[in-house]
């Protein structure tokens, strides 16, 4: 089995690379390595090896908007199983996925191959977004939007203080956070919902780097859950968000779940969209968008 790395240099705030040259000189088989160039390269890389003669294991080093890039290329391929190491900032792939701890693991791994099918999610606006863990509007998306648009990130990152960004934005956007009103549509049924805080569509229950979103989502059901937090003051808000780590959230009146293999979201106003932690634009004012566990599903390693 041929085994591929591909590294996200600028995973994990650019820490990545640094774990990679760390971690490299302990691999003790053959292995070939390519770094991802810029958004959206990974997908390209692992594509090509759809067409491999042999099967390949391919490892991506990086968070989650790595594993999904890797993931949407090897989707629908037999002949390409995918792993990790985390190497991202907030890695919930390898909470619920599995995530190598070590290269004497892949080597263990490689000798004994073994592989179990997943689910991918995806959506259509304008192009296909697929997501491997979860994707969302609404309050935690904004906050992720302004921390990567943020300059003092950068400069938090560099005297080890990057976390504090997230508590700073996350007070703004508790602070100026527009409520908005969402329709749910499901097999004919429209659901409406007012003053949302935010919705997510999950496939494996941990979002956000470590909060149990969604503790009932298994990746292989076909199934998506999805979750909508609404009619809550600012301080229940954050309550709800102290439980969440527990997953007991679901415990809230204000918590919503619903269980299906399609819905339509249509959010009254543009509103923030993420996929697995990453800034995927607005919602559209004009239309709803389908989600849905998409046909081309992919092999994760079987651990
Ligand atoms: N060379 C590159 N330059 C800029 N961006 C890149 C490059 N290669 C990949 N990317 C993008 O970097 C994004 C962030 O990577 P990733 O999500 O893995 O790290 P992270 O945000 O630190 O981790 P996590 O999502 O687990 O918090 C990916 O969505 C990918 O599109």
């Amino acid at each position: 089995m041929r085994t591929i790395f591909i590294i996200n240099p600028v995973a994990g705030n650019g820490k990545a690379m640094k774990k990679w040259m760390k971690f490299k000189e302990t691999i003790e088989f053959p292995f070939e390595l390519a770094v991802s160039q810029y958004s959206g390269h990974a997908t390209e890389l692992v594509r090509e090896l759809q067409h491999s003669p042999e099967p390949v294991l391919v490892i991506g080093f990086g968070g989650d908007g790595t594993l999904r890039e890797v993931i949407a290329g090897a989707a629908g391929s037999q002949q390409v199983l995918v792993g990790s190491i985390a190497a991202g900032s907030g890695n919930d792939f390898g909470r619920g996925f599995h995530s190598f701890k070590d290269a004497v693991e892949i080597a263990d791994f490689v000798k004994n191959p073994a592989a179990s099918r997943k689910d991918l999610g995806e959506f259509f606006d304008g192009r296909a977004y697929q997501f491997v863990s979860s994707t969302g509007i609404g309050f935690d998306a904004e906050i992720s939007v302004k921390v990567n648009r943020s300059r003092i990130k950068h400069w938090l990152n560099k005297i080890g203080m990057g976390k504090l960004v997230y508590l700073v934005y996350v007070i703004i956007t508790l602070l100026r956070f527009r409520l908005f009103r969402l329709t749910v549509e499901q097999e004919g049924e429209m659901l409406h919902f007012d003053k949302v805080w935010f919705a997510t569509v999950s496939n494996q229950p941990y979002f956000g780097g470590g909060m149990k979103i969604s503790p009932h989502s298994v990746p292989d059901d076909g199934v998506l859950e999805l979750t909508v937090v609404n009619c809550l003051s600012r301080l229940k808000l954050l309550l709800v968000f102290g439980t969440v780590f527990s997953g007991k959230h679901l415990r809230f009146k204000e918590v919503h779940q619903i269980k299906g293999t399609r819905f339509s979201l249509s959010a009254d106003q543009p509103v923030y969209r993420h996929v697995d932690g990453d800034s995927a634009g607005c919602t559209p004012e004009d239309r709803s968008i389908g989600y849905s566990v998409s046909a081309s599903d992919w092999h994760s390693v079987n651990k």
